[in-house]
Parts: structure tokens; sequence; C-alpha cells
């Protein structure tokens, strides 16, 4: 007990700490139970100077909420600690779970992968599958209130398997051979283990049910991506120069630009390939879906402003055109302001963390080599930076009062420092085409106070029918 004193020149203690186990307790619970502590702590970092900690065991955690320590720490240190490990049979060398030197290397090639001339080519393929949720979407009007996420967990995935595998719109394989629901299965196992503490032990955990229905998640999904990739191998056998295209403006899956990749450096094999492909499918639909649904529910609850992005779509759709084109997104200023404020209150990933490798001077503490960091974004979201109604959702301030958002944590929500999410322009884009998808042809309303949250890697509406859609003439 002697040595889990709060020392002077440490920061913050966190409350509530036990002997031997110190906060692990915490972590125990459902999902909402997680997600409520989750918030305290954020908060008693922001209040508390922007840092605290915590201990799990005998390991000490420090909780992160101020922009400047944050982007320091993040831009120091950037190896990810062991819960990130819980991925790593099945996504190793991606870029979430890689080793930082590993990660410097690949970042660095498959930045170009995700540049605004690629991202235009894909406006065409986003809207296709944006129309069709639309459609889909009447199957519940005049039905009352409905839970919107499976539909956009859907047009996610659909638009990842265009965009990322290079899929035809009319190949099922992909979500028909079960995918949708395994990885859904293998996300939320990677939650339930970070649950169950004493599941964080290896040795314990490789022993477990829990670890026998991982690997036959994992291993079903790793069947599906390699089948798609050695179809497109052999594809591109047959028809030679398809990929030898480089004209800019032509859709290049990010399946097709990892196979040039592989052809210029010998280090990206088939199963580096597969292990981006999952990495970008695992991090770009739940986080996409779950941001469109919450700005949806959001949005319902306040009508006035939803009222004002339905006249600017008007105002940029003047042509009734069906497609949203590239040239009409950055005219969603409006949109694209709701988007980022319904993200700052509820980020849809609302922690991250990095391994403390090295002793990590901040402003007021010196963060200690051999911890875990969190980085807070929930808590960065609402630090009094952002200003005296922090709580309030205000799209305002991101255009009115620009300089209220002009500053570190602008775009937390999309992680912090160098190695944050290489999907965001990406991610932006399918959001935005999907709200003016679906924001054209419905009026929604909902009730934010109903929503209960809870915390599965990713921040969710706790499962239920939290919309409804009413058709506008
Ligand atoms: C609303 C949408 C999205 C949100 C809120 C989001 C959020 C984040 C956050 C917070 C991180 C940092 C993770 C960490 O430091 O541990 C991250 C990283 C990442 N994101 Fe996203 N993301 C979104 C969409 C996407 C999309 C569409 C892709 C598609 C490719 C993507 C791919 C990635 C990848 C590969 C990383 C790891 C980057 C690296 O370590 O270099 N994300 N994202």
């Amino acid at each position: 007990w002697w040595w889990l004193r709060p020392r002077p020149h440490s920061p913050p203690v966190y409350p509530g700490a036990l002997p031997l186990i110190g906060h692990a307790h915490s972590l125990i619970g459902d999902s909402k139970r997680l997600w409520e502590s989750n918030t305290k702590l954020q908060m008693y970092s922001v209040n508390n100077g922007g840092i605290c900690q915590i201990w799990l065991g005998p390991h000490t955690v420090y909780v992160l909420t101020d922009p400047e320590d944050s982007v320091t720490l993040a831009n120091t240190c950037y190896n990810k600690p062991y819960i990130y490990d819980f991925s790593k049979d099945y996504l190793k060398n991606g870029l979430v779970t890689a080793e930082a030197t590993v990660w410097k290397h690949h970042r660095k090639l498959l930045n170009p992968a995700f540049n605004q001339q690629v991202l235009n080519t894909y406006v065409t393929q986003i809207n296709a599958q944006a129309q069709y949720l639309a459609s889909q979407l009447a199957s519940e009007v005049g039905k009352g209130s409905f839970d919107a996420r499976k539909y956009l967990v859907n047009f996610a995935l659909s638009t990842v398997a265009r965009t990322s595998l290079g899929l035809d719109p009319q190949d099922e394989t992909w979500l028909s051979a079960g995918y949708t629901e395994t990885i859904e299965d293998l996300l939320g196992s990677y939650t339930e283990r970070l649950r169950k503490v004493w599941l964080h032990l290896s040795f314990i955990f490789n022993w477990s049910a829990l670890k026998r229905k991982q690997d036959q998640f994992t291993n079903k999904l790793k069947k599906i991506t390699n089948q798609i990739i050695n179809k497109r191998k052999s594809e591109l056998k047959a028809k030679k120069n398809i990929i030898s295209d480089d004209s800019s403006d032509k859709f290049k899956s990010v399946l097709d630009q990892l196979m040039v990749l592989a052809e210029e450096h010998g280090d990206f094999t088939h199963e580096i390939i597969r292990e981006h492909l999952d990495t970008f499918t695992a991090t770009a639909y739940d986080t996409t879906a779950l941001a469109i649904t919450i700005t949806l529910i959001v949005l319902g609850s306040n009508q006035e402003i939803q009222d004002r992005v339905f006249k600017e779509l008007q105002e940029v759709f003047e042509d009734e055109n069906p497609d949203i084109t590239k040239e009409d997104l950055p005219n969603l200023v409006y949109m694209e302001a709701v988007l980022r404020e319904a993200m700052r209150l509820y980020p849809s990933s609302p922690l991250i963390a990095r391994k403390v490798d090295r002793d990590v001077p901040l402003k007021n503490y010196t963060l200690k080599a051999g911890s875990t960091c969190v980085l807070g974004i929930y808590g960065l979201l609402r630090h009094p930076v952002w200003g005296a109604n922090v709580d309030q959702f205000r799209p305002e301030r991101w255009l009115d009062d620009a300089e209220s958002t002009n500053h570190l944590s602008r775009n937390a929500s999309f992680g912090i420092g160098k190695r944050n999410c290489i999907g965001k322009a990406f991610g932006l884009m399918v959001m935005k085409i999907a709200l003016a998808q679906i924001l054209r042809r419905y009026r929604v309303t909902s009730n934010l106070k109903n929503v209960e949250w809870e915390y599965e890697i990713v921040l969710k509406p706790v499962k239920g029918h939290h919309i409804c859609l009413t058709p506008r003439s």
C-alpha cells in the first residue's frame, strides 16, 4: 500500500483506488457502466488541470485531457499499450496496432492512398450507396421510431466494400458470407476482454472460452479477406495492364493501390496487405456509421438546426441533381459544422492510448517511462478551451467564432498528433454524402434526452429505437 500512495509532484490520483487492484474494479461491469466510469474519469482529469492518474494493479495509467500536453505526448510516444494487442492476431501490422518503426514506414507509403485526388474518384460509388440507403429507409416511414444504426452499418460496410476492396456493387459475397455479424462479434469480444480485467493477462486469456470464440471470428474474417485478395490477384494476372493505368481521375480501390505498393516494396506481403485492408474496414465502418447515427439523433432533437441544414441543401442542389458532386461537398458548410459539433460532443472514439516508452516532461509533471497514457478525447472535446457553453450543441462555434475552434483539439475526434486518423477526409466525405441524401428526403425527429450510452471500443447509443422519419414533400 505504501508504494501506491500519492506522491508529491505526481498528477492527482483519481479517487476510489483499492489495495492491490487499484482502480481495476471500475472496468468491471457492463458497457453502460464502463461508459459512466469513463466519463467521470475523463471529467475528473479536465477539472484537475487536464491530467490525473489511476492504477490497474501496480501499473500506472495517466489520463490526459489538456490539449497541449496531449499533443506533446502523442508526438513523443508512437507505440500503443498492451490493450491494443487484444486485436493483434487479426490486425498485427495494420496502422492501428503496428509497432512504431513499422508504422512510420507504412504510414508514409499509405498516406497518398487517401489524398483528395483519390477520394474524388470515390464520390460516385459513395453516392450510389447513399442513395440506396435513403431508399431502404423508406420502409421505416410512418412506422414510428426505429434503430438507424443497422442501416448505417450496412451502408458503411458496402461503401468500404466498393472503395477499399474494389468489389462490384452487385457482389454480395462479402456481406452474405456473414462478414457484418462476425466483425461485430469480434469487436464485441475485444470489449468483453477489456471489461474482464483478469483476461488482460495472456496466460489466463489463452485458456479461456473467449479466446476460442475470438479465434473462430478472426479466422473467418481473415479467410474472407484472403479470398478477395486472391481473386483480385488472379484478375490482375489475367489482364496485365489494369494496375499500370495511373491516370489520377480513374477509380482505383485501396486494394489495387496496395498491390502497386507490393510491386514496389518487398515488405508489402500478401499478409500485410490483408492486415491493412482489415484495419481499414475495422476502423472505418463503425466509427462512420455511429457518427451518422448520432448526428441524426442530435438533429432530430434540434429542429431549427435541421431546418437550416435542409435550407442549405436546397440552395446547393438547385438543379435537383440526385448525386452530390465533389464540387458540392465544400459548399455544405453548415452541415459540416453540424457534423463536427455532434462528433465533438459524442466522439465515436472517445479515448485512445499510448505506451509511455520514455520519461515525457509535460507542463506541470513528467510522465514516467513504463506507464500507459490514455488520451481522453471525450474530455479534450469538453475542455474549457472550447468556451463557456462547452456542453451545448452549437454548430455556430465552427463558423461565427472560428477562433474558439482554432486550437490544438480541433480535430481530436479523429485522434491526436501524427498518428491520427488516416481516413479523416474520407470519413467526412462519406458522412456528408449520406447525411445529404437522407436529409433531402426525410425530416428526422428524436429525443436525445432518452438516449443511453455504452462503451464498446466505440461510443454507442444503447440499442434502441431512436429516430422517426417523415418524408419531405
Ligand atoms: C467518423 C469517422 C472516423 C472517426 C471518428 C475516426 C477516428 C479515429 C481515431 C480517434 C483514430 C486514432 C486511433 C489511435 O490513436 O489509437 C483513428 C485512427 C485511424 N483511422 Fe479513423 N476514424 C474515422 C474514420 C476512418 C475511416 C473512414 C478510415 C478508413 C480508412 C479510418 C482509418 C483509420 C486508421 C487506419 C487509423 C490508424 C492511423 C495510424 O495509426 O496511422 N478511420 N481514427
